[in-house]
């Protein structure tokens, strides 16, 4: 029924059902899900004399006289009684209106009051004749498009809800909707658009906000059920592994190892690896990628590591080669790769000559074949999404896979865009680190910072400076990485300055960033380029123009760039205007290292869609539901699913027959 098209609704020919489709509406369910954005509350007629000027309200009053007027333009002038207070409602359309009221006839007016005295008016007011039924009450406000009017799609709701009257089924186990007490969708749906009272309302909002969570986190849950299945040839963990890890430069801190033992577990399980790292920055999240790496090539299988940028995938891929020199096969695969060379390095891929493959996501996209894919890793999945991640999946026969996360993500919410996988959490620095120190600096203590600067670049030390613009531009008055390059070069003219943007070409950013790396280069002005990932141990500044325009998470990101070693490392935010709430998320950043408690205040402040791009993610766009505002139905819902996947991994049968009738709904999202 909910599929039912919207033509079959009366009055809507095909030019509205055309309409209706510029703003996604087709079938009576998406007319049911196109919520208000916001109510009118018209339950009361007030007097006039309670009304004050400028409130909107719905009063009674008695038509008199009715006019045709020219003052500017053409208006309909309807005077009016209503006690003894006189009033005129004064209308832009006196044509199309002129036959509207009767002289005599007393009918309610919805509007802005405009009052002198004892005379009163009202412009283009809302009206219709006292009794009507439907006038008065909590009046849905809907986002609309040009040729479709609110009153219209008023009828359109009241025409679906009344012709599926009694059809539209429970989507929910009988079980969750007692419990959890929540309305039936049906008066969900009804109180929804048409609430009865403010407690009517909440009610139905609840319920379709519980349902379109459990949906999803259940969708999500249901993907993780699939991923597992056994899988034909469990990992062995040889003891030249175990020999390799006790000869790394460094002890593996606890949160590494027991990461590492979760890695282990999972691959030697028999089932394929779902697994998600999540640490902060600089907690040491690529040698464990490695080390599942090495695992893969050890049990004979190909692997592949993926990294968001160019730049980042030449750097693991330059960090792999010196971990494991020549022992294992490795190729960079990334867009720059010349055509020719792309074509021989997929040949041997594809043979399995070439056992690692590096490279940015452009590897998934292209027609890549293995020749025996068991390990698949992603960097920052974050900027990749579901959809992705399951392609790749999918190239392999059930290859395992891993995500490194560096966006520490609150837990709720991790919940919802890795609900499908296990969580490891790299949750400790490698020892040694000292905390960043984080100073705000005005624009009058600039100079200051630039001698303080000198003085480290005299000891050794390198320093980032990120500026929001590549160049300058005159309708925005922002720090460009160009302009600030040319600034610095005469600032210090004896140190090497680098630029690196994002307009620049892959080959130029590499050439810069090797000497970065290698402290030819002392200063690097960048744009965000460098937010994610980039390790440069030595460089122990970071400096951050117009610090602003910045999120909290990616302020923190690219704090995460410096305190990589055992030197004392510094932070730098600059900013010349800077309003209470921006002084405030500052402030949090001075004041927490946490990642995590970052991202939750930058959640809180500037909303999920923003800090995480939902969209990005492959998620569906939640209709009602928020992911801050909702967090505790949210709790509630993942409370349940988790009850009702445990009985579907036990086989019971009503719940099994239950998933299977939800299959439609749960197909609407991404295809298993
Ligand atoms: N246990 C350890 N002890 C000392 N140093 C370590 C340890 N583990 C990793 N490192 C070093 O710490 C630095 C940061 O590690 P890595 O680049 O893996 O961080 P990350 O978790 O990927 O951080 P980001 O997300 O910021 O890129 C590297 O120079 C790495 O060699």
């Amino acid at each position: 029924m909910l599929d039912t098209s919207v033509d079959k609704l009366y009055g809507v020919g095909d030019r509205k059902r055309k309409l209706l489709e510029k703003i996604n509406i087709r079938t009576f369910g998406d007319l049911l899900m196109a919520y208000p954005h916001r109510y009118i509350d018209r339950r009361r007629v007030i007097s006039v004399s309670a009304l004050k000027t400028g409130a909107l309200g719905c009063i009674e009053a008695k038509v008199v006289e009715v006019q045709q007027k020219r003052a500017k333009k053409e208006i309909l002038s309807v005077t009016v009684e209503s006690h003894f207070h006189q009033g005129e409602m004064v209308f832009f359309s006196p044509k199309y209106l002129k036959n509207a009221f009767e002289v005599g006839q007393s009918y309610y007016f919805f509007g802005k009051m405009d009052k002198t005295g004892m005379f009163f008016k009202m412009l283009q007011p809302e009206f219709a004749k006292v009794g009507t039924k439907g006038f008065l009450g909590i009046i849905p406000v809907y986002p609309l498009t040009a040729g479709i009017s609110n009153k219209e799609m008023i009828a359109y709701k009241k025409g679906v809800l009344s012709a599926l009257q009694g059809k539209i089924m429970e989507n929910l186990p009988e079980f969750v909707v007692q419990e959890a007490k929540l309305v039936t969708r049906m008066t969900a749906f009804t109180q929804i658009h048409f609430p009865d009272s403010a407690e009517a309302y909440k009610a139905a909002k609840r319920r379709l906000v519980f349902e379109e969570l459990f949906i999803l986190q259940l969708k999500l849950m249901l993907l993780k059920q699939n991923y597992h299945k056994p899988i034909k040839a469990p990992y062995t963990i040889p003891e030249d592994f175990e020999f390799w890890i006790s000869r790394l430069p460094f002890q593996l801190t606890q949160a590494q190892k027991r990461t590492l033992d979760e890695i282990k577990t999972d691959i030697t399980s028999g089932y394929a690896m779902n697994r998600l790292i999540q640490g902060d920055v600089g907690s040491g999240k690529t040698i464990l990628a490695f080390a599942a790496i090495f695992l893969a090539v050890l049990n004979h299988k190909q692997a592949v590591l993926m990294a968001p940028t160019a730049l980042l995938a030449e750097q693991h891929y330059e960090g792999f080669k010196k971990i494991f020199g020549n022992t294992i096969t490795v190729a960079l695969l990334t867009s720059d790769v010349k055509a020719k060379n792309k074509e021989a390095l997929k040949n041997q891929i594809a043979l399995g000559d070439i056992k690692v493959v590096i490279g940015t996501h452009a590897i998934i996209q292209e027609d890549v074949v293995f020749e025996s894919l068991g390990l698949v890793i992603t960097d920052e999945q974050h900027r990749f999404g579901i959809r992705q991640r399951m392609n790749v999946a999918l190239k392999g026969n059930q290859p395992h896979t891993l995500i490194m996360s560096a966006t520490p993500i609150p837990r709720t919410l991790s919940l919802i865009l890795y609900g499908d996988m296990d969580v490891s959490l790299v949750d400790e620095l490698p020892e040694g680190r000292k905390p960043i120190k984080t100073h705000f600096i005005k624009p009058e203590k600039v100079s200051d910072m630039y001698g303080f600067i000198d003085k480290r670049i005299q000891e050794g030390r390198q320093v980032y400076v990120v500026c929001p613009l590549v160049e300058d531009s005159e309708a925005i008055d922002l720090t460009s990485a160009t302009g600030h390059y040319e600034h610095l070069r005469n600032r210090f003219p004896d140190y090497e300055i680098g630029l690196v943007h994002g307009k620049m070409k892959s080959s130029e950013k590499e050439t810069i960033m090797k000497a970065f790396h290698e402290n030819k280069i002392q200063i690097l002005v960048s744009t965000t380029v460098i937010e994610v990932g980039i390790n440069v141990p030595n460089a122990t500044i970071m400096v951050v123009m117009d610090s602003e325009r910045f999120g909290l998470s990616q302020l923190h990101q690219l704090r995460g760039r410096v305190g990589r070693g055992e030197v004392q490392s510094y932070c730098f935010l600059l900013s010349e205007k800077l309003g209470k709430t921006s002084k405030e998320r500052i402030e949090s950043l001075v004041n927490s290292s946490s990642g995590f408690e970052i991202a939750e205040r930058d959640l809180m402040l500037r909303g999920p869609g923003e800090v995480f791009g939902l969209k990005q993610h492959g998620l569906p766009e939640l209709r009602l539901a928020s992911l801050i505002e909702d967090k505790k139905t949210l709790k509630e819902v993942q409370k349940y699913v988790k009850m009702i996947i445990a009985e579907y991994e036990m086989n019971n049968v009503q719940v099994k027959r239950y998933i299977q009738k939800l299959s439609n709904e749960l197909e609407t999202w991404f295809t298993l």
